[in-house]
């Protein structure tokens, strides 16, 4: 029998992620080849952005997806989360060159308190949010916390974008497959502080780190490469990641929905206290996901050089947060 429709809200669906994404969802890429969607789409209430928004539906119309059960386009966040299943918060604005992740903290407050509110009073009781708008993990604990009446573990925010590029930096560096490689992670806040680790990691189960073993290479070529490589993409396009940014929203939420079998990823998730970052803070973290549900990894030894790395994301994250408690009600 097929299975009924799952509602999934994209906001910024007219931006340059959701060029990418919306399509991908529709193919099936995030839920699954055999599950309907009904993709109900918020760009801002302006005439511009919601005449682009007509044109990038009218070409998810011209593909015939036949998983694409219903598609509406929304103005505001009331009618957009209406009932939605997985709710995909890319909306914001991207930075340009030259510009910090700081400055756009604030502005960026005011929509996901607002959407926050929104999902709070209309989604399904059980949707799973991802925040992949910058700042994605401070954006993330804002919306959580004006959404009181959600499970608190069902916001996150994308951590998958600077996973996979550690993944593929990785690989390139020890001339393995991509899909041998298990055990990597991500700590931290999706910002240049974030803390790769590959300490764990394995190629069909040999040590990635003693292969590598060579700790100036971790520290002055791996950790800056994945730490800036959004500013990289930024200086060489002239614009933010898109294809790579959607394709990395694809496997978050495929993999919390889907399951890891086992295996490790990164999602940034409001921390139990687990390693000593404190409850609530949305922090990247190595996690295994089954039947929907997404668990830390326990347990891992931290040496001094990753404690001292974790204690340098969770600071910024830590100023963050206490630079918007002002803006939560
Ligand atoms: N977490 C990550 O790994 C990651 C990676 C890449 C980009 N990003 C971030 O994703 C965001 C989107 O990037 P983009 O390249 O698609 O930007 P974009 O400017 O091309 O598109 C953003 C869209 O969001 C819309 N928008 C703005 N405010 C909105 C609101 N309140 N409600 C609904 N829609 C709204 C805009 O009108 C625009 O169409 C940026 O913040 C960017 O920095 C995050
Ligand atoms: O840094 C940015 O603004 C872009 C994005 O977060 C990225 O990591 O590519």
């Amino acid at each position: 029998m097929a299975k009924a429709p799952l509602r999934v809200a994209v906001s910024g669906a007219a931006g340059q992620i959701s060029y990418s994404l919306l399509f991908r969802i529709a193919n099936g890429d995030m839920l699954g080849k055999d599950q309907p969607v009904i993709l109900q789409l918020l760009e801002i209430p302006d005439e511009k952005a919601q005449k682009a928004l007509q044109g990038v539906m009218m070409e998810i119309n011209d593909c015939a997806f036949p998983l694409v059960a219903e598609m509406t386009a929304h103005g505001d966040p009331m009618t957009a989360f209406k009932d939605c299943d997985v709710a995909v918060l890319v909306g914001a604005r991207p930075r340009g060159p030259g510009m910090e992740r700081s400055d756009l903290l604030q502005a960026n407050a005011k929509i996901f308190t607002a959407q926050g509110k929104a999902l709070d009073a209309v989604a399904s009781r059980n949707v799973k949010v991802l925040v992949v708008g910058n700042p994605a993990n401070t954006n993330a604990y804002i919306a959580m916390k004006s959404a009181p009446n959600l499970p608190a573990k069902n916001f996150t925010a994308m951590l998958r974008l600077d996973h996979n590029r550690a993944l593929s930096q990785v690989a390139a560096k020890i001339g393995k497959p991509i899909a041998s490689l298990e055990k990597l992670c991500v700590w931290g806040n999706h910002s240049p502080t974030m803390h790769a680790d590959y300490r764990f990691a394995t190629t069909d189960g040999a040590s990635v780190k003693d292969l590598i073993n060579d700790q100036v290479w971790n520290k002055e070529v791996f950790l800056p490469t994945v730490g800036k490589r959004g500013a990289a993409i930024i200086e060489a396009r002239g614009l933010s990641s898109a294809a790579s940014a959607a394709s990395a929203a694809i496997d978050h939420v495929h993999d919390w929905l889907l399951g890891t079998n086992g295996k490790w990823t990164t999602m940034g998730v409001p921390s139990d206290g687990s390693y000593g970052i404190p409850e609530g803070i949305m922090f990247g973290f190595p996690v295994t996901t089954e039947n929907g549900e997404y668990k830390i990894v326990q347990g891992l030894e931290i040496d001094a050089f990753t404690q001292e790395g974790i204690n340098k994301t969770l600071a910024e994250l830590e100023g963050e947060r206490d630079a918007v408690k002002d803006l939560l009600g």
